[in-house]
């Protein structure tokens, strides 16, 4: 469904990402991890439109996707959310889901923005206002719901249960495992917490320099002694 073949992304003289290789079926969840500064977020930008690899390809469905503008990929199936949720404030949730459906489909369904708002435990929220009416799990619960609303067939979340206790977490963890189930998307998802990635994806990928240095299930990921290295600050740069 994705594949990325060869990508290199320099800002400057800093080389963010070198030679990545990435593909990833329908259907699958996976975590994307690695220590801070190792390029995730900028790989989820090179894969949603943002940034500009230097060289190499990215296909989705099929598509050569490297020229492809921001909306093009979103209607193609590329959804995704931000680190720092990023609603439009002066809106509602309703009309923030509006938007995006808007950006990604290029028109409004009432009926699928229920469905989304149920399922995210929004709808009380429906009328509330995106600055002031929500709580950090409903702000990252209406990250989660802008990037459906554009009914993806891939989406990419950015470290949304980041800053919520533990609690929340299990609770937010426990939505996104309902999600493929219930929308049949895959997820490609940035987390630093080893256990959410462990629960939560068949696969792994771990980024450390800009470098893809593992790639497997969770439990052989994470018992690579080069994995281990990175983790607690050892140099990987092979
Ligand atoms: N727009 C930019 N201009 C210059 N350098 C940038 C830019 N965006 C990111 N970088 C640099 O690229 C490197 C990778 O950053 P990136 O945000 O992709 O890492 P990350 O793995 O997502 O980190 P974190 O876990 O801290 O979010 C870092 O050294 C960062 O400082």
């Amino acid at each position: 469904m994705l594949q990325l073949d060869n990508i290199a992304v320099r800002f400057g003289g800093l080389n963010v990402l070198t030679d990545v290789n990435f593909a990833m079926e329908t259907g699958e969840v996976v975590g994307l991890v690695g220590p801070n500064g190792a390029g995730k977020t900028t790989l989820f930008n090179v894969i949603s439109g943002l940034v500009r690899p230097v060289s190499g390809r990215v296909v989705f469905d099929g598509r050569d996707m490297l020229r492809a503008p921001l909306y093009q990929r979103a209607r193609a199936g590329l959804g995704r959310t931000f680190q720092i949720p990023q609603p439009m404030h002066e809106l509602t949730v309703r009309e923030n889901l509006r938007v995006a459906q808007r950006f990604g489909r290029g028109r409004v369904d009432e009926a699928r923005i229920d469905e989304i708002l149920d399922f995210l435990k929004l709808r009380p929220k429906a009328q509330a206002d995106a600055a002031s009416g929500l709580a950090l799990s409903e702000l990252k619960a209406l990250e989660v719901g802008k990037a459906l609303a554009t009914e993806p067939k891939l989406l990419l979340l950015d470290e949304v249960l980041a800053g919520l206790e533990t609690h929340g977490k299990r609770l937010f963890m426990q939505t996104l495992l309902a999600l493929r189930e219930r929308f049949g998307i895959g997820i490609l998802i940035i987390e630093h917490d080893i256990e959410t990635i462990s629960n939560l994806c068949q696969r792994v990928c771990v980024l450390d320099f800009g470098k893809v240095i593992a790639d497997g299930t969770p439990q052989a990921v994470f018992e690579d002694p080069q994995v281990i290295k990175s983790y607690t600050g050892g140099a990987a740069h092979a």
